[in-house]
């Protein structure tokens, strides 16, 4: 990752973020649909506190929907409202609006009766880099007010932004850290480009993207790379692919460097399907963390 989260940046990212929440009535818990326990925040409870949330899955265009509609009640079931969308292309943006308002209107209610005039509801978007945080602001701006980049860490200043009747958002939103402590959280956010290259081992990312897959999509496995088991033997697995894919270095041998970046950019690029990471099946979500180094 560009951004170096220290103990000192954490701390840094956690009391602005503390600020911004003085300034608002809802914050919006932005996580990818692909990942929604990896992609969380792991001190987000602590952070938010009390305040109103709504937690949105983004992406959702990349997710298994079926696992998707499994995570929206599991949260419902905690008590968390949740919503799919789909930031980039502006799809799911009315569920947003109608589920902060749903979730305001007691408070509202309660203003009414003690004869209090509600100002418009202010909501804010807080989230781990790159999960989408610029297209939604974007999005419900209507225009291009915050920056995007599949680069971490690229909105600055504030202002708000008046995004439909009564609702207004924060145009600056909160960054908080991703979960490092796993290794399979780990893996799993390189395997959706939420982390850099540079910080992982390419071929163990193949290697976990490929047994995530044999564990729970078997059949795009096999329909992707003719492949029904990855097995103990990596290498007769990576030479098939190699093969099938002329990845050859001079001399004619297997570029198992090609090979493993061919299997994460077709994990990436949607070859694969739409794949979800996290499970809330807690049993099933064990089943690919005997992690191979
Ligand atoms: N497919 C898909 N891509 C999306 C969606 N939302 C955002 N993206 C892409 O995800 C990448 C990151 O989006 P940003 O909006 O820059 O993410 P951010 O959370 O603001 O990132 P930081 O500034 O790093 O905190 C960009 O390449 C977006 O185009 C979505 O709903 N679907």
């Amino acid at each position: 990752m560009t951004i170096q989260w220290f103990p000192g940046h954490m701390a840094k990212a956690r009391r602005e973020v503390t600020e911004q929440l003085k300034l608002v009535d809802i914050v919006f818990e932005l996580i990818d649909a692909r990942l929604p326990l990896s992609s969380r925040n792991p001190m987000i409870d602590e952070v938010i506190q009390q305040k109103p949330r709504l937690l949105i899955l983004n992406k959702m265009d990349l997710a298994d929907e079926k696992e998707t509609d499994r995570w929206i009640k599991h949260f419902e079931a905690e008590g968390i409202r949740a919503v799919a969308i789909n930031s980039f292309e502006g799809k799911g943006l009315q569920t947003v609006t109608k589920a902060a308002k749903e979730i305001l209107a007691p408070k509202i209610e309660r203003m009414k009766k003690r004869g209090i005039r509600p100002g418009a509801i202010r909501a804010m978007i807080v989230g781990i880099p790159n999960v989408g945080k610029s297209t939604l602001i974007n999005r419900l701006a209507k225009k291009n007010i915050a920056k995007t980049g599949n680069k971490p860490g690229v909105t600055k200043a504030q202002q708000w932004i008046k995004f439909e009747k009564e609702l207004e958002l924060l145009d600056t939103p909160g960054i908080l850290w991703p979960k490092f402590e796993d290794q399979a959280v780990g893996y799993k956010l390189a395997l959706t480009g939420a982390i850099k290259d540079t910080v992982v081992n390419m071929e163990n990312l193949a290697v976990y993207g490929l047994r995530f897959l044999e564990t729970h999509y078997p059949d795009r496995l096999e329909k992707r790379y003719g492949i029904k088991t990855v097995g103990e033997d990596i290498q007769a697995v990576f030479n098939t692919i190699g093969e099938s894919r002329k990845a050859y270095i001079q001399g004619g041998e297997i570029d198992y460097d090609k090979v493993a970046e061919l299997i994460v950019l077709d994990i990436r690029s949607e070859l694969l399907g739409k794949l979800t990471f996290d499970f809330t099946d807690e049993n099933k979500e064990e089943m690919v963390d005997n992690v191979t180094e």
